[in-house]
């Protein structure tokens, strides 16, 4: 198969990335940074959640997020809603995009959302049919395609199995998260040809963490799957309350360099996009870590 002559990237950074961080960050310098994402010619960004705030008080702050931060039209800005609940309070705050999520894994779904695979699907069902009513658009995802924190090995037919569910109900797309970055290059291509026969290619994502390092091979190895749509996390911010150890997404940076690299086309501006990375990064204390982005600063 030859690769994809346009990628788009979801930038997951102020959620993903965000949720992660243990001090207090300030409602401006969440809104700076989606700010600055979208100015670096990010179309589609995940914003915040409308979570429960005992279980991630780091998105708390979402509806103040999405009511401050200056949207451009041709951008998606998205919200994670696990429940009716979650979507009442997004669709209060004018969210147009949101996302459900369920697992691959039985202890991963119960440590993440408190209730099996099954529960959550059925969960879903009205958070579905009220998103339909509202016009808005939902995306899945599917955690430890790969590998579970608790449960080890992941057969790619049981992650089909969930992303077949989520299609079925309406998802427009089902982002597969490697969640505590396992994978390797083979596997994640048996993943999308595994999980490709239940939901067409061009309706799935990848969602690669680096905790292995393994994330831009994965990529690749996705890219020659013909997945077309990934998710990554401005200077690899984050991590996963749940999972031990693992790290961010792949930094942005460094997948958008892997692109160019390839002349595909994403209309990111790579300088601009480093430049966000590392105001937010500054902001937090951390180092960046994005690869690239090091390499341009010269740090
Ligand atoms: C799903 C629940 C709510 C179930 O949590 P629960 O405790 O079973 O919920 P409940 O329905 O029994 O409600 C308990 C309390 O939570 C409140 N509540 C209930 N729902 C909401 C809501 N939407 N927003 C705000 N509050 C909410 C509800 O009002 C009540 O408040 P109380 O009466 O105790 O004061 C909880 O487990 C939760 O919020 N989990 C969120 C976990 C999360 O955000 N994880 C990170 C995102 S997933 C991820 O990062 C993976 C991904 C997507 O990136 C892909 C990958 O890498 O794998």
């Amino acid at each position: 198969m030859s690769l994809p002559a346009r990628v788009r990237l979801v930038e997951v950074g102020p959620r993903d990335g965000l949720q992660n961080e243990r001090q207090p960050i300030g409602i401006a310098d969440k809104v700076r940074l989606v700010d600055d994402l979208s100015a670096a010619g990010l179309g589609y960004i995940e914003v915040g959640s409308f979570v429960s705030p005992k279980w991630v008080p780091q998105m708390a702050g979402s509806a103040e997020v999405f009511a401050a931060i200056r949207q451009r039209p041709a951008v998606t800005y998205a919200a994670l809603t696990p429940n009716l609940q979650g979507l009442e309070a997004a669709l209060q705050a004018g969210v147009r995009e949101v996302a459900v999520f369920a697992a691959a894994s039985e202890s991963f779904s119960r440590r993440n959302i408190n209730c099996s695979i099954s529960e959550s699907l059925a969960r879903f069902v009205p958070v579905m049919d009220a998103a339909r009513r509202h016009g808005v658009r939902v995306r899945g995802y599917v955690s430890c395609v790969l590998g579970c924190p608790y449960d080890g090995h992941i057969e790619p037919e049981q992650v089909a199995a969930v992303a077949r569910e989520l299609h079925g109900m309406g998802c427009h797309e089902v982002s597969l998260g490697d969640t505590i970055g396992v994978g390797t290059a083979s596997a994640a291509r048996r993943l999308f040809e595994v999980v490709g026969r239940e939901v067409p290619r061009e309706r799935l994502a990848g969602h690669f963490h680096d905790t292995y390092g393994q994330a831009l091979s994965n990529i690749y190895a996705s890219l020659l799957e013909g997945i077309a749509v990934f998710d990554s996390s401005v200077a690899g911010l984050g991590g996963c309350p749940y999972a031990k150890g693992a790290t961010g997404n792949v930094a942005s940076e460094d997948v958008l360099y892997l692109l160019q690299g390839l002349g595909i086309e994403t209309g990111i501006d790579l300088r601009a996009l480093v430049d966000a990375g590392q105001r937010i990064s500054t902001v937090l204390g951390k180092d960046n870590g994005s690869r690239v982005a090091r390499a341009l600063l010269g740090g």
